[in-house]
């Protein structure tokens, strides 16, 4: 990203580690890719916050509001923050308790909710949509969606974002946009595990289809409307992560679905896979919520309590659908 930002504006990235600052400043290359000349790689959050007025502030979802405490003593009402993380935030439990003491819909945050609750910024927003990133470092086109109440949010995202090689579409529809990023992962770890338990298009079609009918489902009760899960942000989002290879989700699931166990597959894998947390999260926020999702159920079942998949495919095919669409 801070390279496609870079052939329209100067960019700082800030990186905690200082060896890699030090690495980069000297070999400039990163993922085998060359850092455009624009960008300066730094390790002071107290001079991204003084020279950047807009910033995209994009890590893990579990570190998302560590990370915010740790830049918000820097941060003025002037600041623009459209965060790029899909995954949600829990306040009051530890994610491990979660299956014990279960999880209500006040615990959960999105993350401009927790920009705002750590910050005195006001004008937020979400990047979200089809961008995976290695496509993207292999220099593809692609599309995003910038997110926001605000146009002035929204028209300086397209300013610094949209270049030839993306497009930049916009949404008012905040909170769906977010949600659909972070709901997707889910039936893209799905997807991944009954391709790699060797099942065929037919039932990843019905997968993904009633996948995204759950994500609608979850999207309401969240307080969200329907319109972003139809969208880039949405179907977009999830064919490009629920069918690629090139998907940490996809592969983590793919593993899964090989036979290896969740701790296996998480303690061999750099990568991140913000599906199995949020998993973990809508679960538990279903039963409380009291909704119908059995894809959700039984991805459940399989990653955390090793449910055969076999089993959970009977389950869904014999499942009492009523009709094919219920939502529109
Ligand atoms: N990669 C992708 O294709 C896409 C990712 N996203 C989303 O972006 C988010 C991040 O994913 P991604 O970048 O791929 O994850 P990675 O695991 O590749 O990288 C996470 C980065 O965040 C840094 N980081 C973590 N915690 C902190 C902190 N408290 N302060 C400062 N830096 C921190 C890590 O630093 P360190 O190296 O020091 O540990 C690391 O550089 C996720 O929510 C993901 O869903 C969205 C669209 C596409
Ligand atoms: O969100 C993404 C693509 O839009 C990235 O997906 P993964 O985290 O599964 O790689």
């Amino acid at each position: 990203m801070a390279n496609l930002i870079a052939q329209n504006t100067d960019v700082l990235v800030y990186s905690r580690n200082p060896a890699l600052v030090e690495q980069l400043a000297k070999d400039r290359y990163r993922f085998g890719v060359k850092l455009h000349d624009r960008v300066r790689v730094i390790n002071d959050l107290e001079r991204v916050a003084g020279e950047c007025q807009l910033i995209f502030p994009i890590v893990p979802s579990n570190n998302f509001r560590s990370m915010m405490r740790s830049v918000t003593k820097y941060l003025e009402p002037a600041h623009v923050l459209i965060h790029g993380t899909k995954g949600l935030d829990v306040t009051g439990i530890h994610l491990d308790d979660i299956p014990k003491k279960g999880i209500s819909r006040r615990q959960l945050h999105t993350m401009t909710d927790v920009i705002k609750e750590e910050s005195v910024v006001v004008r937020v927003g979400a990047l979200t949509g089809p961008n995976l990133a290695q496509e993207l470092l292999e220099g593809q086109p692609s599309a995003s969606v910038v997110a926001s109440k605000f146009d002035e949010v929204i028209a300086r995202a397209q300013l610094v974002l949209a270049s030839p090689q993306l497009h930049v579409f916009e949404t008012y529809d905040l909170l769906g946009a977010e949600l659909a990023g972070v709901l997707k992962n889910v039936i893209a770890l799905g997807s991944g595990i009954l391709e790699g338990h060797g099942l065929g298009k037919n039932i990843q079609a019905m997968l993904i289809t009633r996948g995204l009918h759950e994500m609608v489902y979850f999207g309401r009760a969240l307080g969200s409307e329907n319109r972003a899960f139809f969208g880039t942000a949405g179907i977009g989002d999830l064919i490009a992560t629920a069918t690629s290879q090139k998907s940490r989700n996809y592969t983590f699931g793919h593993r899964l679905g090989k036979g290896e166990k969740l701790a296996e597959v998480a303690a061999t894998s750099q990568e991140l896979a913000e599906g199995v947390r949020t998993l973990m999260i809508t679960r538990h926020l279903a039963r409380n919520l009291r909704l119908r999702v059995p894809i959700t159920e039984m991805l459940y079942r399989i990653v955390f309590e090793d449910f055969p998949v076999d089993e959970a495919m009977n389950y869904l095919i014999t499942y009492p659908y009523e009709v094919d669409v219920d939502f529109l």
